[in-house]
C-alpha cells in the first residue's frame, strides 16, 4: 500500500534530492565505479586511488549505499551495485557520460542551471549570463566537453533509438539523412532495422570525426545554419529544434527546404509539451533548454506554427515508445 506523504515531506524531499545528485555527480567525476569494476575495495584503497580523503569518502559512499548505489561488504569494502555499475565510464550504454555533462561545478548543464535565476529574470541562457559566452562556444573550446557531450547525447537515447527507428516504417525512404545527427547513433539504429536502407549523417566536422565508421552511410561535415549540402528521401532533426530559437529554427529549416526535393519528407523528433498540470519530463527539458541554450521545448501547435513559417506542412504525428514524438512534415 503506498504511503500518503505530506505537502511539507513532498517539498522536502524535492530539495534534498539534489544532495543525492551531487553524490551521483562526484562519483562519477571521481571514477569510482571504474576503480570497483574489478571487485570490491577497501575505502583506503579506493582513496589512494580516487585522491580523496578516506574518512570523507567513507561518508560519500555510506549516504550512496543508501540509495542503492554501491554496497559494502561484511568486512567493509564496497563494491559496485547494478545501479553504480551505470556509472561506469567505460561501460556501453552507462549513464557516465550524461552524468558528466550534468553534475559537479564546471559540468555544462550544472552552470547552466546555477544562472536559473538570471535567466527567469532576463529572459536570456543562464549559462551565457554567468560566463560571457554560449555553452556552444564554450564546448568548441573545450574539445573534452564537446566529446562528452556527444557521448551524453547516445547513452541518453540508448531506449529511445530504437523506439524512433520502429515506430514508423522507414524503408519507404532509400537515403534517410541525420542533420545535427552527433555521431550516428540515431541514425545507425535507423539504418539497422531496415536493412535496404542508406543513410546521411551531417554535423560539425570534429563531431562527425568522432562518429564511428558505418558502411551503411556517408558523413558529410557542415554548418546547418550556412547551407545543408545533402539529397535524401527523409532528413531526420532529432533534438536539435529545441536547443534553438524560432528565428535560428527558422534559418537552419529553410536550408534542409532548399536542399529537399518536392517528395521528400522531413521527420522532426522532439517531446510534444502536452497541455494540463500533469508532471512531463518535457516541462524539465524547457527550463534545461532556458538555461543551457536559446532554445525551447514546444508544443504540438509551435512546432506546426514554426515549420510552416519555414515552408512545411504538418502530415502526422506518430508517437514512439519513448517520450519522444516523430512529427512528419512535407514543403508546402
Ligand atoms: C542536442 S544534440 C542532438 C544530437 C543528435 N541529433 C541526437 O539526437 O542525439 C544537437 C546536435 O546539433 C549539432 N549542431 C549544433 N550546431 C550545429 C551547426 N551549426 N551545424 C551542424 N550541427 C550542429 C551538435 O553538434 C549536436 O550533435
Amino acid at each position: 500500500m503506498s504511503q500518503q506523504i505530506s505537502a511539507e515531506e513532498q517539498v522536502l524531499g524535492i530539495v534534498t534530492n539534489h544532495w543525492q545528485a551531487h553524490g551521483v555527480g562526484l562519483a562519477a567525476k571521481l571514477e569510482l565505479a571504474d576503480h570497483l569494476a574489478d571487485g570490491p575495495l577497501a575505502v583506503e584503497e579506493l582513496a589512494k586511488r580516487s585522491r580523496t580523503h578516506a574518512p570523507s569518502l567513507y561518508r560519500m559512499l555510506r549516504a550512496l549505499e543508501s540509495t542503492g548505489i554501491f554496497a559494502s561488504t561484511e568486512n567493509g569494502s564496497f563494491e559496485n551495485t547494478p545501479a553504480s555499475d551505470c556509472l561506469r565510464r567505460n561501460k556501453p550504454g552507462s549513464n557516465w557520460a550524461w552524468v558528466r555533462f550534468t553534475l559537479c561545478p564546471g559540468a555544462p548543464v550544472y552552470e547552466g542551471w546555477r544562472g536559473l535565476p538570471l535567466a527567469v529574470e532576463t529572459g536570456e541562457p543562464g549559462f551565457d549570463q554567468l560566463h560571457g559566452k554560449s555553452n556552444w562556444e564554450n564546448m568548441e573550446a573545450n574539445p573534452e566537453a564537446y566529446s562528452i557531450f556527444n557521448l551524453a547525447m547516445r547513452d541518453l537515447a540508448a531506449t529511445i533509438g530504437p523506439a524512433v527507428a520502429s515506430a514508423i516504417d522507414w524503408s519507404r525512404y532509400n537515403v534517410i539523412a541525420d542533420i545535427g545527427g552527433g555521431i550516428g547513433s540515431q541514425l545507425s539504429e535507423i539504418l539497422a532495422a531496415h536493412p535496404n536502407t542508406r543513410g546521411i549523417l551531417f554535423d560539425l566536422p570534429h563531431v562527425v570525426a568522432e562518429a564511428p565508421k558505418n558502411e551503411r552511410f556517408d558523413v558529410v561535415a557542415g554548418d546547418f545554419f550556412a547551407s545543408i549540402p545533402v539529397e535524401a528521401d527523409a532528413y531526420v532533426l532529432r533534438w536539435v529544434l529545441h536547443d534553438w530559437s524560432d528565428e535560428e529554427c527558422i534559418r537552419l529549416l529553410r536550408n534542409v527546404r532548399e536542399a529537399m526535393q518536392p517528395k521528400a519528407r522531413l521527420m522532426i523528433v522532439e517531446s510534444i509539451i502536452p497541455g494540463g498540470s500533469q508532471f512531463d519530463m518535457g516541462k524539465w527539458m524547457d527550463l534545461n533548454m532556458m538555461v543551457m541554450a536559446t532554445g525551447k521545448e514546444r508544443t504540438e501547435a509551435e512546432f506546426a506554427a514554426l515549420l510552416k513559417n519555414a515552408g512545411f506542412e504538418l502530415i502526422s504525428i506518430e508517437p514512439t515508445a519513448s517520450p519522444l514524438s516523430i512529427l512528419v512534415f512535407e514543403p508546402a
